[in-house]
């Protein structure tokens, strides 16, 4: 495995992108997404990022990047079509101690982003070393097929539950139980088959059992 993975909690850090391009209107929307507080430091934007600029979504700074922009963010990505601007920046984010990414330079990055399917709090994230980016597309596009925003529902679902089995179930043992009977592949298969109030019903079934045995 060439890079570890990890769930990293941005919302309101401050997150620079250098540059405005295409690249850098996808790295932004992911951050956005994440709740963090974007700042691009480019001289020309892509239409989406000049709207999101227009209504103080993003900060934008219209200017190239200049020594001492990224000497206190949280996180940097380097996302210019110039490879020196792309690696001086990095540079000095790095040494700031920002985790960086660096576009078209996977050696200078801290970390790398994945292809992304988000179903409200179920995440599932691809990512091939690098070694090919639009793998990880593909295959980003079908999971997207087999996980629909019925996932997303249900986990909703489950977390109410699990926080009331947290109070009816004394120990977490007793918990883990539960959830490997309660969870099983048939209830998921239900949520394949676009049969979410039934799956829903299921774990509701599961609790109200339990109740009754306690
Ligand atoms: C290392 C990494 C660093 C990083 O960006 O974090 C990186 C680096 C580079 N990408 C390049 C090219 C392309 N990247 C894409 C697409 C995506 N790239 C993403 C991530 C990553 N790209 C990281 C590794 C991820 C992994 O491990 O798999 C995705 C998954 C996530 C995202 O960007 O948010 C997103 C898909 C999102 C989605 O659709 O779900 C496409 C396809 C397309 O755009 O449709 C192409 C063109 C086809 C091709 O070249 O394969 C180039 C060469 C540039 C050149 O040739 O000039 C480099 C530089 C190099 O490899 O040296
Ligand atoms: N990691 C990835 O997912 C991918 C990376 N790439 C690489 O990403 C880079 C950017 O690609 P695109 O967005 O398509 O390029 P682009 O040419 O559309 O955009 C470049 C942006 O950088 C800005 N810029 C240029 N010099 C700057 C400076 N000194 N300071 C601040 N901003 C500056 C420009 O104004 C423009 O907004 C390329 O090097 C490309 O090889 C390309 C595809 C995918």
């Amino acid at each position: 495995m060439r890079y570890y993975p990890i769930n990293l909690d941005i919302a309101g850090r401050d997150c620079v992108v250098v540059g405005g391009g295409a690249v850098a209107e996808r790295k932004v929307e992911t951050l956005l997404d994440a709740g963090a507080a974007v700042t691009v430091i480019s001289p020309q934007l892509t239409p989406v990022l000049a709207h999101l600029a227009a209504n103080s979504t993003i900060c934008w700074q219209q200017r190239v990047w200049q020594v001492g922009d990224l000497s206190a963010c949280f996180l940097a990505i380097c996302a210019t079509n110039d490879e020196a601007v792309n690696a001086a920046a990095a540079a000095e984010a790095r040494q700031a101690g920002a985790l960086v990414n660096v576009v078209d330079t996977p050696a200078l990055c801290d970390f790398t982003l994945p292809a992304l399917v988000s179903r409200s709090d179920l995440l599932i994230t691809v990512s091939t070393g690098g070694a090919s980016p639009i793998l990880a597309r593909r295959i980003r596009e079908q999971i997207e097929q087999l996980y629909g925003d019925d996932f997303g529902n249900y986990l909703a679902e489950l977390a109410a539950v699990r926080e009331q089995m947290k109070h009816c179930l004394a120990t977490p043992a007793d918990r883990e139980q539960f959830w490997r009977t309660a969870l099983d592949a048939a209830a998921i298969e239900l949520v394949h088959q676009g049969k979410v109030g039934e799956a829903k019903e299921k774990i509701r079934s599961a609790v109200s059992g339990t109740w009754t045995q306690s």
